[in-house]
């Protein structure tokens, strides 16, 4: 048996309510086959409060799905500190870590089937799901056929995930994803490649929990229409948090040595090269900087 410390056992709670998360200077490199280091993040800062719902966005490759693995505890920063409210989950070791994700944090992986025992049925799975659970947990737990009915797969509860559509499949995926009621929900596109109507439901399952639980959710997503039932986005730009949405409204982040991404809408105007000054003009009390191009030259 594995004593564990005192205080550093991260199996208790499942539930009440979401955790808070907190990323400070997380850096990720990756070891290619090759023997090249490609570094995925290089200095995220990130504060999540605990039952907050933030969408993740950003271009291909900005490193939004190696975050979500740093903060599911699948994978571990190469350099940084990341905590799950007051447990430092970087620094966790590996016993710690599969508790933490099997009754704390649930992940769901890029693509339905990477979270599903494909030759089990829909009923098997979730039953899987709930391994780590003691028996009194599963008890209180809605019934594994009242899960899947919430999802809408009451009818194939006992078919094999091997023969259902992919709308169905991520369906069940996000079933055994709450089905320990998490207080952390990560999701990595979990509506891509679905009809707008699976879409639909998928997220509106996803915000169900948060609403019930106050889980705290993060979701990857490449689609505008996701992202804009989440209050909080976090945009991801060559392995940093570039810029948030917050309520509507757009801010930029202030990265390491005061660098600054200019909104998208921006960037194509001001190239990179250009050149401009920065000044100090306070408003109503309030600081800010302007930004301005010089004067052109012979103009
Ligand atoms: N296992 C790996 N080995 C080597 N490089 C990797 C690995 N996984 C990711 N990368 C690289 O790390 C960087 C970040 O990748 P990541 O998948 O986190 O980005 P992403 O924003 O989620 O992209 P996408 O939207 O395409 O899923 C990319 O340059 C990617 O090629």
């Amino acid at each position: 048996m594995t004593v564990l410390e005192p205080g550093v056992d991260i199996g208790e709670p499942t539930h009440p309510g979401g955790i808070g998360v907190r990323c400070t200077g997380v850096v990720h490199l990756y070891r290619t086959f090759e023997g090249h280091d490609v570094v995925a993040l290089q200095g995220v800062d990130l504060a999540v409060r605990p039952g907050e719902r933030v969408a993740f966005l950003g271009p291909s490759g900005s490193g939004k799905s190696t975050l979500l693995t740093l903060l599911g505890g699948i994978q571990k920063p190469s350099a940084g500190r990341i905590f799950l409210g007051e447990h430092e989950i970087s620094r966790l070791p590996e016993p710690q870590l599969a508790r933490l994700r099997s009754r704390r944090v649930s992940t769901m992986l890029q693509g339905a089937t990477r979270n599903l025992l494909s030759y089990a049925t829909a009923r098997q799975n979730v039953a899987f799901a709930r391994l780590a659970l003691t028996s009194a947990e599963r008890r209180q737990a809605v019934p594994e056929t009242a899960l899947l009915a919430r999802v809408g797969l009451e009818s194939v509860a006992d078919q094999v995930v091997a023969t259902m559509s992919g709308g169905q499949r991520q369906r069940l995926a996000l079933a055994c994803a709450v089905s320990t009621s998490p207080q952390l929900l990560l999701a990595d596109e979990p509506t891509s490649q679905l009809s707008h109507e699976d879409r639909d439901a998928v997220i509106g399952l996803v915000h169900d929990l948060g609403d019930e639980l106050g889980t705290t959710i993060i979701v990857v997503t490449h689609q505008p229409e996701v992202a804009a039932t989440f209050p909080r986005t976090v945009t991801m730009k060559g392995g940093r948090v570039g810029l948030e949405g917050r309520d509507g409204a757009e801010y930029v982040v202030i990265g390491a040595e005061g660098v600054v991404h200019l909104p998208s809408h921006l960037a194509g105007q001001w190239p990179q090269g250009t050149l401009v000054r920065i000044e100090p003009e306070p408003q109503d009390g309030r600081d800010r900087l302007v930004v301005s191009r010089p004067p052109e030259e012979g103009g």
